[in-house]
């Protein structure tokens, strides 16, 4: 018997070209969860603008960050799926380590114990999550604890992930004994692991003026219909303030990556840090917690469009702290979540 963990992130284009991320943006884009335009409105707009020609205009950006890791990380592919990997492959190692100082104490029973085995899924592209359900039970998974990287729960990201394992369970007879993290916004080595990337960073580069927490955005109809996401944000920024003692004036929270006419939540990254330039602001360090890995959405979007924002409109310094990816505290964080959601009994 086996239990298996599978991390789940959002998902990316299989290369960087048009072509792959029309078909990556088709299955994203599709999905009601992520945009609730009444459907034939919608495929309406999607399928005469949106994919026409969206993708000949993120393909360029997708080609910047393909390969392409900060402080010299040897990236391969796609930054998020490059680090989704390296975090399977720490948490493993981890679960491994520990399952074998349990065998050594004597704490476990050689026949109790159960292998735990580290997968990773995308929400959208590939590998996606019914396969690798399928796979882990042929070789003998019986059990599976889900953790969707979205430390802030949002109906557009982890709600989508539940819709997906209400397939698979519907599609089973005999269903599978599988648990779903719902949110880990406050979880306090989550907030730990943020408030030593903020440090580290600090020693290295000095502080700047002002701390930017940087969040994804969603359509602000989503908060008022009962997404509990801006508030997580909020509250995960407010204890990240707290941690590094930060007096209210030297931090700010706002959102990132608009997409469509709507109103998005505010206050907007890009027109922050414009105001912020144009105002006198001159050295702003930016984190984006609600990222567990370096994407398109902060190594373009964050580290080079908003980087031309600030500096364009008069900033002087502006320094991404890079997302926690593959970071020893980041993963003591992980294991910690995941252990806490398992069934009680399985040790490894
Ligand atoms: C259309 C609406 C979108 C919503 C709502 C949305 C929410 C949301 N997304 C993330 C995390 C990521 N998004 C990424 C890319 C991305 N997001 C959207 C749109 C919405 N996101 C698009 C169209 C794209 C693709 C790029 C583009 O065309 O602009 C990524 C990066 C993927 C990669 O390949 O690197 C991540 C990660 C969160 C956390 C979130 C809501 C909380
Ligand atoms: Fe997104
Ligand atoms: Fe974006």
């Amino acid at each position: 018997m086996a239990h298996a963990i599978i991390l789940m992130n959002l998902g990316t284009p299989a290369e960087p070209t048009p072509s792959a991320v029309r078909q990556f943006l088709r299955e994203f884009l599709s999905d009601p969860r992520v945009v609730e335009i009444p459907r034939p409105v919608w495929k309406l707009i999607l399928n005469l603008f949106v994919l026409p020609l969206r993708p000949a205009r993120i393909a360029p950006a997708y080609q910047e960050i393909w390969n392409h890791g900060l402080d010299g990380e040897a990236v391969t592919g796609s930054p998020i799926t490059y680090y989704t990997q390296r975090q399977v492959a720490l948490l493993q190692q981890r679960f491994n380590d520990a399952g074998q100082r349990a065998s050594v104490s004597g704490d476990v029973q050689k026949k109790e114990k159960q292998e735990i085995i580290v997968a990773h899924a995308m929400t959208y592209g590939a590998p996606n999550l019914a396969d690798t359900v399928a796979r882990l039970q042929q070789d003998g998974v019986s059990g599976f604890t889900v953790l969707p990287l979205y430390p802030q729960y949002s109906a557009t990201t982890t709600g989508a992930i539940y819709d997906q394992v209400a397939k698979i369970i519907r599609a089973s007879r005999n269903v599978p004994d599988i648990s779903v993290v719902h949110d880990y916004w406050q979880h306090p080595l989550y907030i730990e692991a943020l408030a030593n990337s903020v440090r580290e960073h600090r020693e290295r580069n000095g502080a700047a003026e002002k701390l930017l927490m940087s969040f994804h955005g969603i359509p602000k109809a989503n908060t008022r219909k009962g997404d509990p996401y801006y508030q997580q944000c909020c509250g995960t920024a407010e204890r990240l303030a707290a941690a590094l003692e930060l007096p209210r004036d030297k931090w700010e929270i706002t959102f990132q990556s608009r997409f469509g006419k709507a109103e998005w939540l505010q206050p907007y990254t890009d027109k922050t840090l414009v105001e912020w330039g144009q105002s006198g602001v001159g050295s702003v360090d930016v984190i984006c917690p609600a990222f567990a890995a370096d994407c398109l959405e902060t190594l373009e979007e964050i580290a080079v469009e908003n980087r031309a924002n600030f500096i364009d409109a008069g900033g002087r310094e502006y320094r991404y702290i890079p997302a926690l990816n593959a970071r020893i505290d980041h993963l003591a964080a992980i294991e910690a979540i995941v252990r806490e959601k398992m069934p009680a009994g399985i040790c490894g």
